[in-house]
Order: C-alpha cells, then structure tokens, then sequence
C-alpha cells in the first residue's frame, strides 16, 4: 500500500475505459475512437448515445430503431409533473430540482431494482437509460416553463432530441440552425473521461447501486462551480462586466487582483484549449454574426486572450457555451441542467462499463486526528 497522498485524485488511474480518450497537451477530446470535431460536424446527440453504449456507430436502421424507442419515452408520469409542479412553486433551482425529479422516476419505472443480482443487468440499463435521457428534457423544460407560470408543452416523437427539446422549451419549433448548433453543443458534451460528475456515478455503481442512484449522484456532483455549475457563471460574468462599463480585460483584471477565479477557464486535463471550446466558439461566433450583435462574442474572445497572456489558462468547454446558448435565449440558469441533459449519456455509459467488471471504489485518507483520547462520558464534559 502506498501512503502517496494524490490530492484531489490528479493523475491517478482508477479504472480502464474505451468511452474517451482526451490528450490533454495536443487538445484532442474522441469517443471510441472518433475525434469529437468530426461527431460535432456529422453525427447526431442519438447516434453519439448509440455509439457510446453500444460501441459502435449506428446504422440507419439501428439508429431509427434507437431514436424513436428512445423519443416514445419522452412523456413524463402524472405524479412526476406533481413534483416538476411543486418544485418550479417553490422556485427551487433548476439542479436541484433535475436530482430531485431524477431520483422519482426509479419509482414509475417497472424495471428499477436495488436487487444485487439484477442492477448490472446490461439490457435493462440500457432500457432505464434510455428512460432517464428521454425524460430528463421534458422534466427540464416543464419546469423551466412552470415557474414562468406557462403550461408545459408535450414532447413530440417526431423532433430530434436536440429539436424536441428546444420546441418543448420555446412552445415553438425551432429553425434548423437553432436544432443543429444545439444538436452539436449536444454532442460535446456527451462525454469526458473520469471527470468528477463521472467518476462519482462509478462510485455509486460500484456499490451496486442502481442506475438511477448513480445518475443522481452524477447530477449533484455536476452541479458545483468548478464542474459543471461554471457555464452560468461564465455567463453572469459577461454580464457583469457588460454592467460594470469596463473593458473586459480591465474588468477581468481587477477579478484576479481580488483572487477571484475567472468562470470557464483552466481545466484539470488540458494545459491547452478545450476542443469543444474552439468548436462552440465558432457556434458563438456565428449565431453573434446572425444576429447582427457581436458583444457577447467580442467580451468573450477580450476576456479568453486576456487570460491566455496573464495567467496561461485557456478556455473550457463552460465558456463559449454560455454565450452560445445565451444568444438563442435560453435562460441562464438551466445552462448546466442542459450540460446533465447531454452528460446523462456518457453516465449511462460509464455505469454501463463499471457493472461489466464491477469492484467496489474506496479510497484511503492518511489520517492525521489525534489517536489517544480517553474518552468523557456526556455526563462529565
Ligand atoms: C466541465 C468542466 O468541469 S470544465 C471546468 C469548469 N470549471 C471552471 O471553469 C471553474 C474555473 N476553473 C477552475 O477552478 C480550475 O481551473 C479547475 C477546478 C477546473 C481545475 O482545477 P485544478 O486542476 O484543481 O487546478 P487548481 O485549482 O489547483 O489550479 C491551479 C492554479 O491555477 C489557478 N487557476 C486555475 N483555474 C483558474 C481560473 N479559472 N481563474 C483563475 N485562476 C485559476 C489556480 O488559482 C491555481 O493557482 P495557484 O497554484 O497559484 O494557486
Ligand atoms: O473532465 C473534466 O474534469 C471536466 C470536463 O471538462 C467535463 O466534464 O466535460
């Protein structure tokens, strides 16, 4: 047993998985083998859950029979849309209340078990998991419109996942840009090695837990503002500096004066750029140029040179995100339950592959209490 203490776990390998690879220093994210600019560019949010749970790309009828299993789980429970009611009433906040509608859908689902023989169960998993990613946008989106005081909108079986979701948010369907951009933000963030939010799903798997156990896990560990919970802040950061009347770099500057940590940079894995950055800022960049309004895009582009040339830390997949799905109005706050609405496939997957070749995940601390305490019964202290 070694008593090298691995803070924060960096660098240490717990496990072996063929679902991504990412080269930190040549800045190259692929799933199974496929560089993620070339799944960005032609392959669709359905057919990269395919790919991952499967191993292998869909053809066209695999993936037809896929999608539309997947599309025909769509609708949420009655007693489901209670709780999406009182929740969005209560105005709880959005991550919290995807754990929590999460967690209830084990109760309506015929197949969920806590029985040890059956939870790696790889044919009902990939059934549940089809389940939890089909229902996860129609949960967010209800609730996103609920506490706006609107009715939820019903899925469609004939949109896309991406395009559902976006009609189910909008009450309208959305153009084929708008579909696309966010079918390929959809893409990016399907998958990312042991990231926290994953390797917390693995943990609860390893108990032989079940699958939702695990998804809500993942979902709790995702939401923090050093994982998934920085796409908003990136956001909010945008607008604070538009707000302030600062030059971006003026106001970034002043944030690092003061110890801050700056929204959407650095990253445990890269010392370089996020792929996924380089192809959401393209997203940025066009839908800026669309629009005719290129501030979000500019701010953003002052603040990443900026950082690169003081501190030598470059874009996450967090930044351009957030002024991507800023600029096709999406509000702030659902930004990182839409990273989980992806994230849930490469979960699944990473669940999937934890069961295969099960063993329980436990690490050590080195401990450094006190070791000789003569004990005070309560009476006496
Ligand atoms: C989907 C994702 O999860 S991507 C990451 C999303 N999170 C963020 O964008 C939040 C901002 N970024 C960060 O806090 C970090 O870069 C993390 C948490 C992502 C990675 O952190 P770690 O690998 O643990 O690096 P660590 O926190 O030790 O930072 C190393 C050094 O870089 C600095 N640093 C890292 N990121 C930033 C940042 N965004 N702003 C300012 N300084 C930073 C730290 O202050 C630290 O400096 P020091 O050694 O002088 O104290
Ligand atoms: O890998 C990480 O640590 C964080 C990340 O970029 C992701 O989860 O997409």
């Amino acid at each position: 047993m070694s008593d090298d203490l691995k803070r924060g776990l960096e660098g240490v390998l717990v496990a072996e998985s063929e679902l991504s690879f990412i080269d930190g220093d040549a800045g190259q994210l692929i799933y199974r083998g496929y560089d993620i600019a070339d799944l960005a560019d032609g392959a669709s949010y359905e057919e990269v859950v395919y790919l991952l749970w499967y191993g292998h790309l869909p053809n066209r009828d695999e993936l037809e029979e896929f999608s539309s299993a997947m599309a025909s789980e769509r609708a949420l429970d009655a007693n489901v849309h209670r709780t999406i009611e009182a929740l969005a009433d209560a105005d709880e906040n959005p991550m919290a209340a995807l754990r929590t509608v999460v967690s209830q859908l084990s109760a309506n689902d015929a197949e969920a078990t806590f029985d040890a023989e059956s939870v790696t169960d790889r044919e009902a998993n990939i059934r549940k998991g089809r389940r939890i990613t089909a229902k996860i946008p129609t949960a967010l989106a209800a609730f996103a419109r609920l506490r706006n005081g609107n009715d939820p909108v019903a899925p469609r079986e004939d949109l896309s996942h991406a395009a559902n979701f976006l009609y189910m948010l909008n009450d309208e369907e959305p153009d084929d840009v708008l579909a696309d951009v966010f079918d390929q933000a959809l893409v990016l963030h399907a998958d990312h090695g042991l990231n926290a939010s994953t390797f917390s799903a693995m943990v609860t798997a390893s108990t032989l837990a079940d699958l939702h156990s695990a998804v809500t896990s993942a979902i709790g560990t995702l939401a923090g503002s050093l994982h998934g919970g920085a796409n908003q802040n990136v956001m909010r950061m945008l607008q604070e500096v538009d707000e302030s009347g600062m030059d971006p770099t003026e106001w970034v500057k002043q944030a690092l004066d003061e110890g801050k940590r700056v929204a959407g940079f650095g990253h445990r894995v890269y010392n370089v750029k996020d792929p996924r950055a380089n192809i959401l800022g393209e997203q940025s960049e066009a839908l800026a140029e669309a629009a005719g309004d290129m501030k979000w895009y500019d701010y953003s582009v002052a603040v990443e040179e900026y950082m690169l040339e003081e501190k030598g830390l470059a874009p996450n997949v967090d930044f351009y995100s957030a002024s991507t799905y800023y600029q096709m109005g999406i509000p702030i706050d659902i930004y990182t339950p839409i990273f989980a609405m992806s994230r849930v496939g490469g979960w699944i997957a990473h669940v999937l592959e934890q069961y295969e070749d099960n063993r329980l995940i436990r690490p050590r601390a080195r401990y450094v209490g006190p070791r000789d305490q003569t004990f005070v019964p309560l009476g006496e202290r």
